[in-house]
């Protein structure tokens, strides 16, 4: 890969400050989504691998826990400058193992960089509290302190900003971390690591771990050491996780899949509803857990809406993410194609009419495609498409559409556009969604709390909430008499 700094691409895990193989010496293929090149190899180590990362960041613990916060936050600063330095070569490494486009790639990595700059602000805010005390004899306090080594499991749609949005908060904290990348996406994490090491930040402080993943995962959920896991992911393997933690009662946060209605009022102003819409929709190829899955579109405005929406949606480029005029990469690999041919199929044979798009290109590429017609029976209502298939649905009233928006396991982000005031604020407390973009189709930020409820999952991710899963509150109660 042409890099200008190659000393960022590295092919083993990172335990302990050492860069190793795994045990075996067995390694793992990564491709390149768009030409199904082999890009090179990572460990595929397991359950022994994990375990000495586990203890590497034990003994790292006392020293960084120690730190003075502001220590703490210059060494995450360096390493969010650090990463800005490297933005080009963090992007194409993005873009030859995850796909997307380069601008989005570059994108990320601005994404992932500013969790790193807000948590090394927030690391020098973990306030405690004093509580008026109900007895006069004694003084009642409350300190927060690190919750002790953490693990991450990371997904492959945001090899980056997933990884900092969680290491950020652990650092900040005073938390030392083994993060587990997806297999498809090691070489962004790994060279993050690269990265940490150079800003300073001690050996065990951050261990990776590349490799079987449920060995890893076990070994991580078997281990009292871990205090916390985090986790983004799929919804059923977010479950068999905490549902593994259980036995060492580790704190858990879970960020799962979602199932994200996108409504469009008839008083909305059409043209930013569309605008919204391609962003919410066909970001990352549609891969991202807050993508709008569901459209639902009234009555009144539903035919202009469509047209508007299914010309901007048939001009986009789709190609290799390396390619300067491509909006549309590949999608990661051949089973993700699969599941939105099924979804377009399914859709189609129950009635749904094809817009546009939809269509298989050689390698794991599809034309961005609209359905009209679509019904609450269909597969694109129940399940995440993680694709860029739009279904759009038409309802005539604002009750059916929260209800519609409403009836589905998943809680993570949902949107709307609409200019009454008065449903603006109806709308927004009705929606059960942990997030909802009024007027918006984009909305994560490292300030705000990105999080669902429901099956989407537990806790929030950046904000002032974000480092509240890597603390624990201690109270002291003290008497002074
Ligand atoms: N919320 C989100 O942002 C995401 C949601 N998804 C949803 O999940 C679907 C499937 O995507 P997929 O990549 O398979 O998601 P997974 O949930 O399988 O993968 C996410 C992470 O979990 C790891 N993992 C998988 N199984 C285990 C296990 N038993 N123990 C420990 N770790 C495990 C993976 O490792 P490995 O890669 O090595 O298998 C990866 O690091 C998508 O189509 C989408 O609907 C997917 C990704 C992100
Ligand atoms: O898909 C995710 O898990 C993160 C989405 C981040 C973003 O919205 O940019």
């Amino acid at each position: 890969m042409n890099l200008n700094d190659s000393s960022l691409f590295h092919s083993q895990c990172l335990i302990g400050g050492q860069w190793v193989d795994a045990d075996n010496g067995q390694t793992d293929n990564i491709d390149n989504p768009a030409t199904g090149e082999i890009i090179g190899t990572v460990p595929r180590a397991g359950t022994a691998e994990t375990a000495r990362a586990i203890s590497a960041a034990e003994q790292a613990l006392p020293e960084w826990r120690a730190r003075p916060a502001k220590e703490r936050a210059a060494a995450l600063r360096r390493w969010h400058d650090l990463m800005l330095t490297h933005q080009e070569d963090l992007a194409r490494l993005m873009t030859a193992e995850q796909g997307k486009p380069l601008a989005e790639a570059r994108g990320e990595i601005g994404f992932a960089a500013s969790f790193l700059e807000w948590f090394a602000e927030e690391a020098r805010r973990l306030y405690g509290d004093v509580i008026p005390s109900p007895n006069p004899a004694n003084r009642l306090l409350v300190i927060k302190q690190p919750v002790g080594v953490c693990a991450a499991i990371t997904p492959w749609n945001f090899p980056s900003a997933m990884i900092a949005r969680k290491a950020g908060p652990a650092l900040a904290a005073g938390c030392t971390i083994v993060i587990k990348p997806a297999q498809q996406t090691p070489y962004s994490a790994l060279a993050m690591a690269d990265l940490a090491e150079r800003a300073g930040i001690p050996a065990g402080v951050i261990n990776v771990v590349t490799g079987d993943a449920p060995a890893i995962g076990k070994a991580i959920t078997d281990s009292p050491v871990v205090r916390k896991l985090t986790f983004t992911g799929s919804t059923p393997v977010g479950k068999l996780l905490m549902s593994q933690s259980a036995q060492t009662m580790k704190k858990v946060s879970m960020e799962l899949g979602g199932n994200a209605p996108f409504i469009v009022f008839e008083d909305a102003d059409l043209d930013k509803a569309v605008e919204g819409l391609m962003v919410a929709k066909y970001r990352n190829a549609g891969q991202t857990c807050v993508c709008a899955n569901r459209i639902f579109v009234q009555d009144s405005v539903h035919d202009a809406f469509a047209e508007k929406f299914a010309a901007r949606v048939a001009a986009l480029k789709v190609g290799p993410g390396h390619k300067d005029d491509t909006q549309v990469g590949p999608l990661i690999d051949q089973r993700a194609v699969d599941k939105v041919e099924k979804q377009l199929q399914d859709a189609q044979a129950r009635g749904g009419r094809l817009v546009c798009g939809g269509e298989r290109l050689e390698g794991n590429f599809m034309t961005p495609s609209v359905i009209a017609r679509a019904t609450p029976d269909m597969l694109c209502f129940r399940e995440e498409t993680f694709g860029p298939m739009a279904p759009l649905f038409r309802f005539s009233t604002e009750e059916e559409a929260i209800r519609l928006a409403n009836d589905t396991e998943f809680g993570l982000a949902a949107y709307f556009y609409t200019r009454d005031l008065g449903r603006t604020w109806r709308v927004s407390e009705a929606l059960e969604y942990g997030m909802v973009g009024i007027n918006n189709g984009h909305v994560s930020t490292c300030e705000a709390p990105f999080g669902g409820i429901k099956d989407s999952g537990l806790g929030r991710e950046g904000s002032k909430y974000g480092i509240d899963d890597y603390v624990e509150t201690k109270y002291l109660c003290m008497t002074v008499d």
